[in-house]
C-alpha cells in the first residue's frame, strides 16, 4: 500500500534529501531513517536529467516504507529555463506512478508570481485539475509558497494559506521568515492561528535568524511537522536541524496540541 503522510502521528520530522545521485539519495534515506526521520521530501532538482525515469524513481520511493514527496521546484536542473510547468506537472506524476506518497505544487505553478502564489484563475483551475488528477492516483498533494527573506504578520499569512486551502490540497505550506524577536513571537502567534483555522494539516516555517527556534517551536504550536538534514554537505545548508537533533527535541518535547 502506498505510504502516506497524512496518517503519520503529527507533529512528526521530516528529511529534506538534497543529493546529486540517485544513489546518494537512496543511501541518505536510508540513513536518515535509521537516525529518526519518519518522512522524506526528496529534492531531484540536482539529478541529472536522464537518471529521472520511472525505473530509476521507482526504485528511489521504494527504498523504504516512509511516504516520500519529491521536490520539483524551478531550480537547477529543474529551472524554469531548462522545465516548463506543464512537463514539471507531468514529472510528478511520473513520481506517483514510481510510488511517491504524496506532491508538492508549487503555488505559482503554471504562472509564475510574486509570492510563489498564482492568482490568475486559469492557472488555478489547471492547478485544481492537477490536484484531482494526483488524488485520483492514489497521492495525498501538498500546496507551497516559499517568500524567502521576507517578514509576513500573521493575518496575511492566513489569507495566503486560506487561498492554499481553497485549490483542493491535503496539507498548506507556507516559508517566510522573521529576524526579530518581535518577528519571531508574531511567528508563534501565526503558527496558533493557522492551527485554530485551517481545516487541513499545514506547515508553518521561517527562515532568517530566529528559523532554528521557530522551527522546533511549530510543531509544539500545531504545525504537521519540522524539517531536518541528515547532515550539513554543499548541497543541504540551511536552517534545518540536523535529524539526530531534532528528533531528539521532538522526544523530549512532551507538550504539542493534537490534531
Ligand atoms: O521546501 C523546502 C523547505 C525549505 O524551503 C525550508 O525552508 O525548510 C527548504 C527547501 O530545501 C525545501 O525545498
Amino acid at each position: 500500500m502506498r505510504p502516506s503522510f497524512l496518517k503519520l502521528n503529527a507533529p512528526y520530522l521530516a528529511a529534506i534529501v538534497i543529493e546529486p545521485t540517485p544513489e546518494l539519495t537512496i543511501a541518505n534515506i536510508l540513513n536518515g531513517e535509521h537516525e529518526g526521520a519518519e518522512a522524506f521530501m526528496v529534492d531531484i532538482a540536482a539529478w541529472a536529467p536522464d537518471c529521472l525515469t520511472k525505473e530509476t524513481l521507482t526504485r528511489l520511493f521504494h527504498c523504504c516504507g516512509r511516504p516520500m514527496m519529491p521536490l520539483c521546484y524551478r531550480s537547477r536542473n529543474l529551472g524554469a529555463d531548462k522545465v516548463s510547468d506543464d512537463d514539471r506537472a507531468e514529472l510528478m506524476i511520473r513520481c506517483i506512478d514510481a510510488g511517491a506518497a504524496a506532491c508538492d505544487i508549487m503555488g505559482d505553478l503554471f504562472a509564475p508570481a510574486p509570492h510563489e502564489l498564482t492568482r490568475d484563475q486559469k492557472a488555478i483551475d489547471k492547478q485544481k485539475k492537477l490536484v484531482d488528477r494526483m488524488h485520483a492516483l492514489g497521492a495525498e498533494v501538498l500546496m507551497s509558497s516559499h517568500i524567502y527573506n521576507e517578514y509576513v504578520p500573521g493575518d496575511a499569512v492566513l489569507d495566503h494559506m486560506f487561498e492554499i486551502q481553497n485549490r483542493g490540497v491535503d496539507i498548506a505550506k507556507i516559508v517566510v521568515s522573521a529576524n526579530t524577536d518581535d518577528e519571531l513571537i508574531e511567528a508563534f502567534r501565526t503558527t496558533v492561528l493557522l492551527k485554530k483555522s485551517l481545516k487541513v494539516p499545514f506547515v508553518h516555517l521561517c527562515n532568517g535568524k530566529f528559523a532554528r527556534i521557530q522551527r522546533y517551536m511549530a510543531p509544539v504550536l500545531g504545525a504537521a511537522l519540522t524539517f531536518g538534514f541528515r547532515e550539513y554537505t554543499a548541497h543541504a545548508t540551511g536552517p534545518q536541524p540536523i535529524i539526530r537533533n531534532a528528533r531528539a527535541v521532538l522526544d523530549e518535547l512532551s507538550w504539542h496540541q493534537d490534531y
